[in-house]
Parts: structure tokens; C-alpha cells; sequence
């Protein structure tokens, strides 16, 4: 690792300038600015096909065919960078056959920066048994049980591309909750959702999607004060 590689830019945990990144015709990032501060927990909202997913992957390092300058954690998404952060894709990809007691193993193989005790704690908070298989479990149970073991590593940056939709209302916020609980306070939370109203109350700062291209961002306190209006009201504002 080079000495240019282990430094952030300008202390950003994200800094991305002009990324661009097309599926053939499709221009899914159109010129993606961006830069986010550690220590914060940010939301990522747009329509359907903006291009959030899109974006988190060239984030994760799992597309790399894109241009323009991405930074993560220091470095470029790569090898490094996916050392130092944890990224929950929107599909389960975890085996079917796979026990609770197995995907804890399967993360602690794979990330040097995961606490296996912490990960047990947390599915237990969650009432899993530990003998449990993935395919008894119903959606809502396999995302929080991937949200435990991605929030387990001790990451510089956690990617979650909708990470509650399919868990009911009610038990959305003890997800939200256990996502924020034990957080490492220089940690950055980027959070992709349809679900501004609950993601709301944990928000720090907002950033808006549309056709490939950031529409706005800022702190969620300053919007509110500037707008008048809760972030749902603002997001329809923007993208009338
Ligand atoms: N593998 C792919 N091949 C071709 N086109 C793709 C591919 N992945 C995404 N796209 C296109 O790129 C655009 C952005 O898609 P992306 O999945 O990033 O959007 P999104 O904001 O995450 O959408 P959603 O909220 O529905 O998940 C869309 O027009 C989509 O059809």
C-alpha cells in the first residue's frame, strides 16, 4: 500500500468527482459529484432506476468499469478498500443451505475486521437461533440477519443498499436501531432506501438521486430548517 493509497482526500470517507458509468445505452451515473465526512449517517434517495444501486457498487469495488475519480476509505475501491468496508448488496448472497452458525463463520473467514461475538450478540437480540437455514427463513428474517453480520465489521464505511425494505413497519425501527447501536463514532453509514419517513429519524444528512446525477445534499437539520418541511416533503419538491 502506497503512502498516496493510505490517505483520505481532505478527510472525506467518500469523495467521488465525475463518475460516470453507462449499460450500454443507459447512462445509470451521469456525473456523479460527491464528497461525504466521517462520522455520519447518510441517506441515499431516488426513484426507482436513478441509479443508487449503481452507485453503491462502484462504491463496493463490484463494478469497476466506470470513469471519473472514486475514493473510499482512503483508496480507491479495490482490494484495499474493501478491507475497510462492509457493503450489504440489495440480493441475498448468502447459501440457501447455509445455518445462522455458518454465515458467522463464512464472515469471519472472509473480513479480518469482523467480531464474531459482536455478530452473536446481535442475532440474539434478534431472537435467531443459531441452528437456523436460510431457506426457512422468510425475507424480512434474512435481511436482518445480514444486517447483523454487516454491521459486525468493525468498517470504516458501510455501504447498505435497501436494507429494510422487505422487514414489516413495526420491526423496522429495532432494525434501524441495532444498524446505529455500537456504531464507531469516525464511521460513515450509506444508506440507500425508498423508505425516507422511517429512515428519517437516524439521518444525518440526505443525498438525492435522479437520472444518474445528484439533485441535492445536505445536513437533514439544515434542509428542514431551509424548507420548512420534512425530508419526504422536500424530496418531492426537488423531483416534482
Ligand atoms: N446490469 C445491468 N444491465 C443493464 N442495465 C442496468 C444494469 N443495472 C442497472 N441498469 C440500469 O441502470 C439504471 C440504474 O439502475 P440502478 O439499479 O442503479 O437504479 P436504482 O436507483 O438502484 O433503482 P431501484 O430503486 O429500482 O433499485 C437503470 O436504468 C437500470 O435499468
Amino acid at each position: 500500500m502506497s503512502t498516496t493509497e493510505d490517505q483520505t482526500s481532505g478527510g472525506a470517507a467518500i469523495d467521488i468527482r465525475g463518475l460516470r458509468k453507462h449499460y450500454g445505452p443507459v447512462h445509470a451515473l451521469d456525473g456523479v459529484e460527491l464528497q461525504l465526512t466521517p462520522g455520519r449517517i447518510v441517506g441515499l434517495l431516488g426513484e426507482n432506476g436513478c441509479g443508487k444501486t449503481t452507485l453503491l457498487k462502484v462504491l463496493a469495488g463490484v463494478v469497476s468499469d466506470y470513469t471519473g475519480q472514486v475514493r473510499i476509505a482512503g483508496h480507491t475501491p479495490g482490494p484495499a478498500s474493501k478491507a475497510r468496508v462492509s457493503f450489504l448488496p440489495d440480493t441475498s448472497f448468502l447459501p440457501d443451505r447455509a445455518r445462522v452458525r455458518d454465515c458467522v463463520n463464512i464472515y469471519r473467514d472472509f473480513f479480518t475486521d469482523f467480531d464474531a461475538e459482536l455478530a452473536a450478540d446481535r442475532l440474539a437480540h434478534f431472537g435467531f437461533d443459531e441452528g437456523l437455514r436460510l431457506k426457512e427463513a422468510s425475507k424480512g428474517m434474512r435481511e436482518k440477519i445480514q444486517i447483523a453480520l454487516a454491521m459486525s465489521r468493525r468498517a470504516a464505511v458501510y455501504l447498505l443498499d435497501e436494507p429494510i425494505s422487505g422487514v414489516d413497519p413495526a420491526a423496522r425501527e429495532v432494525l434501524l436501531e441495532a444498524i446505529v447501536r455500537d456504531l464507531h463514532p469516525e464511521a460513515l453509514v450509506f444508506i440507500s432506501t425508498h423508505l425516507v419517513h422511517d429512515l428519517e429519524p437516524v439521518l444525518d444528512s440526505v443525498v438525492f438521486m435522479r437520472h444518474g446525477r445528484i439533485t441535492l445534499s445536505g445536513d437533514v437539520d439544515d434542509l428542514r430548517a431551509e424548507h420548512g418541511a420534512s425530508l419526504d416533503q422536500i424530496f418531492r419538491e426537488v423531483h416534482r
